[in-house]
């Protein structure tokens, strides 16, 4: 929601591919999701520049092993930071931009396939809250964009909003959103 509100033509684009799939009256379903490809391209975005646990979990390395002439000696414990992936220049054109539209022409997921997107993990470690977790996300921010307007509070401005993230075993904003709903 708070990068919707920082870029607010793609908060219109997103109302505007729910209502023109959905209807006006009608409520989002979980069997909708798949229908909202601008929807999904959102939140792919929002795990690539926010996720939501920025270092995964620790893991440690069960034996010596070698990774790109780089050894990883026996039980050192290793932090992958997909916050710094999501952002690395070499991967990502525009790294710091709010682009879900990148996502419509490239065949990624978050499943753990594609290691430049890992907001779940991968491998055998990877989240089993993930199917539940992608559900849930797609249905709670679809059904805000669709049931309500949103504003920004007073004196706040797209342009003015800090969008900082602060660290920790999860990520949160540095500053908390204020969005106000509006009834349509
Ligand atoms: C957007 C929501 C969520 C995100 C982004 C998320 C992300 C993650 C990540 C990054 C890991 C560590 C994977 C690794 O180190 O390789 C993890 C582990 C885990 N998650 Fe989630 N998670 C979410 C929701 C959930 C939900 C809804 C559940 C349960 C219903 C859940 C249960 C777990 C469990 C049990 C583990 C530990 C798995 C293990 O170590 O074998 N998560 N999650």
């Amino acid at each position: 929601m708070a990068e919707l509100l920082h870029n607010p033509e793609k908060l219109l684009k997103a109302r505007v591919e729910l209502l023109q799939t959905i209807g006006k009256d009608k409520q989002v379903k979980e069997s909708d999701i798949t229908r909202l490809p601008f929807l999904q391209a959102v939140v792919k975005e929002t795990f690539r520049l926010h996720p939501v646990v920025p270092f995964l979990i620790p893991h440690r390395v069960e034996e010596d092993t070698d990774i790109d002439g780089l050894t990883v000696p026996k039980n050192a414990q290793v932090l992958v930071n997909a916050w710094a992936i999501g952002r690395d220049p070499n991967i990502w054109e525009n790294p710091n931009s709010f682009v879900p539209e990148r996502f419509l022409e490239l065949d990624m997921d978050v499943k753990g396939q594609n290691f430049e997107l890992i907001p779940f993990g991968a491998g055998r470690r990877i989240c089993p809250g993930l199917p539940l977790a992608t559900r849930m996300v797609h249905l709670m921010l679809a059904s805000l964009i669709h049931s309500c307007d949103w504003k920004l509070e007073d004196g706040m401005t797209p342009e003015n909003m800090n969008m900082e993230d602060r660290f920790g075993i999860t990520l949160q904003k540095a500053q908390p959103l204020k969005a106000i709903p509006i009834r349509v």
